[in-house]
C-alpha cells in the first residue's frame, strides 16, 4: 500500500499541498481528480522522493522511499525523459541497464501490442506513439506500484482504447496504479478508487463500485456534487 499522512508541501510561500492524506492499495486503481494546476503531478513527484516535502510522511508497504524501492515502484510521466536522438531499442537497453526488474518479453510484448518498430527514433515519435513508448518503459519493469501522470492527456480515440485496453490486462493485474487526470470520462469505467484533490486538500476519497452500487452513483455524478455543490 502507498500510504500519504498529512503531505504538506511548500514552493517558496505557495502551499500547494496543505495536508494530503489518502491511500493506493495493490491490485487496484486509484485515479488523483483535480483541475490544471491542483498539485497532482506535485503528489506524483513527492511519492517518489523527486521532490522534497515540508511535512507528513509518505510510505510504501509501510516503508519510507529509498533507493532499493525503485525496484518496486516506477511513475510513468507524461513527456519523455529519454533522449530525443535515442531509437527505442536504445531506451530499452538503457532500462535493461539500469534496472534489475527491467522485463525485456513484456517490453517485445507490448512494442507489438501497440504496433511500434524498435527502430523508431525517440524524437520522430508522435504524442500518441510518445505516450505508448513511456508506458511500455513503465509497465517492463517488473515492479509493484505503477505511477501514471495523465496517460490519456492529448491523445487521440484509436490510441485512447489501446492504453485503455492495456490497463484491463495482465499488464496491470495485481499491481497498485496511481494515475492522475483532469478528464475522468475516458477512464471512469476502468479506476478503482477515486480520490478528489482542490486547493492542496482532499475533498473526497471514495470506491467508485460501492458508490455505485449503494448510493447509484457515477464518480462523474459525484464531482458534480463536490465541485459544484
Ligand atoms: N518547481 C516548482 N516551483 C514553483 N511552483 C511550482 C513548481 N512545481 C509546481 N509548482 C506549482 O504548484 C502547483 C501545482 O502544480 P502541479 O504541476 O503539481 O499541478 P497539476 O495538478 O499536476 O497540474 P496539471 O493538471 O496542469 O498537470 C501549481 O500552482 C504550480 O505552478
Amino acid at each position: 500500500m502507498i500510504e500519504l499522512k498529512n503531505v504538506i508541501k511548500k514552493f517558496g510561500r505557495k502551499e500547494v499541498l496543505k495536508g494530503v492524506s489518502f491511500t493506493a492499495e495493490k491490485g487496484e486503481i486509484t485515479c488523483l481528480i483535480g483541475i490544471n494546476g491542483v498539485g497532482k503531478t506535485t503528489i506524483m513527484n513527492a511519492i517518489m522522493a523527486l521532490t522534497p516535502i515540508n511535512g507528513g510522511s509518505i510510505l510504501i508497504d509501510g516503508e519510507k522511499i529509498h533507493k532499493g524501492s525503485y525496484e518496486k515502484i516506477t511513475f510513468i510521466p507524461d513527456a519523455m525523459t529519454m533522449p530525443p536522438n535515442m531509437r527505442i531499442n536504445d531506451a530499452f537497453q538503457f532500462m535493461a541497464d539500469f534496472y534489475d526488474c527491467w522485463n525485456q518479453e513484456r517490453a517485445n510484448e507490448m512494442l507489438s501490442f501497440f504496433k511500434l518498430q524498435k527502430e523508431d527514433r525517440i524524437s520522430n515519435l508522435s504524442k500518441g506513439n510518445t505516450a505508448k513508448v513511456n508506458l511500455i518503459l513503465g509497465l517492463a519493469l517488473d515492479v509493484d506500484y505503477v505511477l501514471m501522470d495523465e496517460p490519456f492527456s492529448g491523445i487521440d480515440i484509436f490510441s485512447r482504447e489501446q492504453i485503455a485496453e492495456v490497463f484491463t490486462s495482465h499488464l496491470i493485474e495485481d499491481r497498485g496504479v496511481i494515475i492522475t487526470t483532469h478528464e475522468i470520462n475516458d477512464i471512469e469505467h476502468l479506476i478503482d478508487k477515486a480520490v478528489l484533490l482542490d486547493d492542496g486538500i482532499i475533498l473526497k476519497e471514495f470506491n467508485t463500485e460501492e458508490m455505485r452500487e449503494e448510493e447509484g452513483k457515477s464518480v462523474i455524478d459525484v464531482l458534480r456534487e463536490v465541485y459544484r455543490g
